[in-house]
């Protein structure tokens, strides 16, 4: 081990996916966890599953201790070329049916609701008042 800084490409490192050579891609470095797999705390089977891909966030989501990250440099064989690694497929949220979208229409329904019956009792008021004055 030791590493030589070399890149490799998201394709040699999918290579590396077995319990006898397993290789790692966190925080753009490439780690051979081979030796490690059995000392894991996390568990062997949880690193393989992470070979083949940025393992970055499944790292980071644990919380990693200080003293386990100084473990990797141990680790370490090289960089990945970041431009192999398909980029994180961004939300974008699906485009609304702008209906709507003009809030007047909707509050002058609104107002109508309310005002409407009020105008109806008033008239009914109204010339039940004046009838009863003539
Ligand atoms: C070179 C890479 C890695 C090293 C040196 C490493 C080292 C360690 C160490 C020392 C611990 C004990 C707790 C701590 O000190 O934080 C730990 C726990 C853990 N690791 Fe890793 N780890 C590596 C990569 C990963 C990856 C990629 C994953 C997820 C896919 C992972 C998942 C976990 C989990 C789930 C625990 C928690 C175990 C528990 O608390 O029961 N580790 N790791």
């Amino acid at each position: 081990m030791g590493g030589d800084g070399k890149v490799y490409t998201l394709e040699d490192v999918s290579k590396h996916n077995t319990s006898k050579d397993c290789w790692l891609i966190i925080n753009g470095k490439v780690y051979d966890v081979t030796k490690f797999l059995e000392d894991h705390p996390g568990g062997d089977d949880v690193l393989l599953s992470a070979t083949g891909k940025d393992a970055t966030d499944d790292f980071e989501d644990v919380g990693h201790s200080t003293s386990a990250r100084e473990m990797m440099d141990g680790f370490y064989v090289g960089e990945i070329d970041a431009s192999t690694i398909p980029t994180k497929v961004k939300y974008t949220p699906p485009k609304q049916p702008h209906y709507n979208q003009d809030k007047t229409a909707d509050f002058i329904i609104k107002l109508l609701q309310f005002l409407v019956p009020l105008v109806i009792l008033g008239v009914a008021v109204g010339i039940r008042f004046y009838t009863k004055a003539a």
